[in-house]
C-alpha cells in the first residue's frame, strides 16, 4: 500500500536571527507570517513504469515536467496530480572545451530531454519548471540574447571582487562569499563595465534555472527567490536590499518571483516543435538541493534532506533564519518555512574522481559501516571549500591512502559524512533548530552502507527519501504553478 504523501511545508515563526549580524533589514523587525497558512496537498504516489505512453489513465491526465540540471548531468520527471511518475528520463552533459560551451551543452541537453518525453504524453503537459545549480551565473545582452559572460560555475570564486562587495553587503551578509552571484556580477562589472560593454543597458543577469527557462519562454528578467538570494535579495522582505539597488549594476538584476510561479505560455516555435499544448505554461524554478529538498517531501522543525550528489548540499527546517557568510551558511525561504544550509565542495565528485559507480557497490559491499574508519580526510575535487569552512584556498586530503581500496572508500565515506555532522551542528551553534531527522536525496542515496555511516556518525535516523531526484522536486513546483496559472501568465 502506498502511503499517502502529504506535501506540506509547515508554516513557521519568523524572528530575523542573524547572531553574527543585526541587519537593519526594512520591514523586518517583527517580521511574522500567519502560522496558520499551510501549504498541503494530499497526494498518492503510485509509481508507473519508467516510459508509460498508454498509463496516463484518462486521456489528456494533466502532467507536470520538471527538470534537474545538476553538476554531472540533467533529468527529467514528469507526473501527474497524485505524484506518480509517467515518465522520466536523464542525459549527461556533452563535453565542455571552455566555459561558454557549459550553456550550449546544457542547451542540448534541455531539447534532448524535451525529445525524450514520448510524443503521446506531450500534449497533456500543463506546465515546466527547471531547478539549477546555484549562483551559475550568466550575463546575456538582452536584446539579442547573445552570452556575454559565463556561465560563471556554481563553486566557481571571484576574490577580485569580495572587497568591493563586503564594502557594500552588511557583515557576513550570503553575498559575502567568493563564491556568490554577486561576487561574479561585481567582477564581471569591474571589468567589462570598466571598458563600456558592461554598462550597456542590454546586459542582464540570469541564474542557469532562469536561462534555461528562458529558451522556453522567451521573456527576459526572470528568477526565484532561491536563485536570487546569493545576488543578495532578501526573501524575507521580498526585495533588493537598498545598499544593492543603488549601484550601477542593480539595473542587470532580474525581477523575483516565488518558485513555481508562472511566468509566460512555451514560447510558439518551441511548442509547435515538441508538440507541446498552448496551455503549457513556463514556471520559475529554484535550485538543485531545494527541488531535491521538495522531492523528499519532508516539513517541519528539525527535518533535514542532504543533497549527496556531486556536492553535499545540507537544507535543514529551522524556525530561525540564520545567515553567516564566514561559514558558508545561508537561508533559503520555501513559503513560510526557512531552510537553513550551505554547500560543501566535498561529495559525489571526489568520489567520481576516484572510482566508478560500479566500483563503488563492488567496494561497499567490503565496508562494515558499525566499524569507525581511523582515516581522516577533508576530501576535495579540488582546492576551495564553501561550507561549513568558507576558504577558497582549503587544499583536498586524501592520503595517506591504504593498500586496500575498499578501506580507502570507507575512509572517505566516513570523513564525508563528518563533514556532513559539523554542517549540521554548525547549524545548531548558530541558533538553528537542532537536526533530528536526516533525509537523503542525489546519487549518494542509493548506497545504503554511507546511509548507516552516516546514521552512526551524525547520530540521527538518516534514510533515504522516497524521491531522490532534484526533477521531481522541479516538477511539484511545477504543479504548484499550473494551479496558480489563471490570470497570471505574462502577456
Ligand atoms: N553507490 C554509490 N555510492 C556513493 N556515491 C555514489 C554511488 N553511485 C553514484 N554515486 C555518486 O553520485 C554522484 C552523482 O549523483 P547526482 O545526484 O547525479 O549528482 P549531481 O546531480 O550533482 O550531478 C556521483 O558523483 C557519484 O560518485
Ligand atoms: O552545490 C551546488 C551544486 O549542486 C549548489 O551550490 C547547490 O545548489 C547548493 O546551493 P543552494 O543551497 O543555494 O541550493
Amino acid at each position: 500500500m502506498v502511503p499517502a504523501l502529504t506535501l506540506s511545508v509547515e508554516p513557521l515563526a519568523h524572528r530575523h536571527h542573524h547572531p553574527a549580524r543585526r541587519a537593519p533589514c526594512s520591514g523586518s523587525s517583527g517580521f511574522r507570517r500567519s502560522l496558520n497558512r499551510a501549504v498541503t496537498s494530499r497526494a498518492r504516489v503510485t509509481m508507473l513504469s519508467r516510459q508509460d505512453p498508454g498509463a496516463d489513465g484518462a486521456a489528456g491526465t494533466p502532467l507536470f515536467l520538471g527538470i534537474d540540471f545538476g553538476t554531472s548531468g540533467a533529468r527529467y520527471a514528469l507526473i501527474d496530480r497524485q505524484g506518480a511518475i509517467h515518465s522520466e528520463g536523464k542525459r549527461a552533459y556533452a563535453p565542455v572545451g571552455d566555459a561558454a560551451g557549459w550553456a550550449s551543452s546544457w542547451r542540448a541537453a534541455l531539447f534532448q530531454l524535451l525529445g525524450d518525453i514520448p510524443p503521446a504524453h506531450r500534449p497533456s503537459i500543463s506546465s515546466i519548471s527547471i531547478d539549477g545549480t546555484s549562483a551559475t551565473t550568466l550575463i546575456v545582452d538582452s536584446e539579442t540574447g547573445e552570452l556575454l559572460a559565463g556561465p560563471f560555475l556554481y563553486n566557481e570564486s571571484f576574490p577580485d571582487a569580495l572587497p568591493a562587495v563586503e564594502s557594500i553587503a552588511p557583515a557576513n551578509h550570503t553575498v559575502c562569499s567568493a563564491s556568490s552571484t554577486l561576487c561574479k556580477l561585481v567582477s564581471w562589472w569591474n571589468t567589462a563595465g570598466s571598458d563600456g560593454t558592461g554598462s550597456g543597458s542590454a546586459a542582464v543577469l540570469m541564474h542557469q534555472s532562469d536561462w534555461l527557462l528562458w529558451l522556453l519562454h522567451g521573456q527576459y528578467g526572470v528568477s526565484d527567490y532561491n536563485n536570487a538570494l546569493k545576488v543578495g535579495y532578501d526573501p524575507e522582505a521580498d526585495a533588493y536590499p537598498s545598499w544593492l539597488m543603488a549601484q550601477p549594476y542593480s539595473r542587470m538584476l532580474p525581477s523575483v518571483m516565488a518558485p513555481g510561479a508562472p511566468i509566460a505560455a512555451v514560447r510558439d516555435d518551441v511548442r509547435s516543435q515538441y508538440g507541446l499544448s498552448k496551455e503549457c505554461v513556463v514556471c520559475t524554478g529554484t535550485t538543485d538541493s531545494i527541488a531535491a529538498f521538495l522531492a523528499a517531501r519532508t516539513a517541519g522543525p528539525g527535518r533535514a534532506v542532504t543533497s549527496l550528489g556531486s556536492t553535499l548540499a545540507v537544507k535543514l527546517v529551522s524556525e530561525a533564519r540564520v545567515d553567516d557568510a564566514r561559514f558558508g551558511v545561508y537561508s533559503h525561504r520555501l513559503d513560510d518555512a526557512w531552510l537553513v544550509g550551505g554547500a560543501s565542495n566535498t561529495g559525489g565528485a571526489v568520489l567520481r574522481q576516484l572510482f566508478t559507480d560500479d566500483q563503488l557497490v563492488a567496494l561497499s559491499r567490503d565496508i562494515d559501516p558499525a566499524a569507525a574508519s581511523p582515516l581522516d580526510y577533508y576530501p576535495l575535487p579540488r582546492k576551495g571549500e564553501r561550507f561549513p569552512v568558507s576558504d577558497p584556498d582549503m587544499a583536498p586530503r586524501l592520503q595517506p591512502r591504504p593498500e586496500s581500496d575498499a578501506e580507502y572508500l570507507h575512509g572517505i565515506l566516513e570523513s564525508i559524512a563528518r563533514i556532513e555532522a559539523k554542517g549540521y551542528s554548525l547549524l545548531r551553534e548558530l541558533g538553528a533548530t537542532a537536526v533530528e531527522e536526516v533525509f537523503t536525496a542525489g546519487g549518494g542515496a542509493q548506497n545504503e552502507k554511507w546511509t548507516t555511516i552516516r546514521e552512526r556518525v551524525l547520530g540521527v535516523p538518516v534514510r533515504k527519501a522516497e524521491q531522490t531526484e532534484a526533477a521531481y522536486g522541479a516538477a511539484l513546483l511545477a504543479l504548484k504553478g499550473a494551479d496558480r496559472r489563471v490570470g497570471a501568465i505574462a502577456s
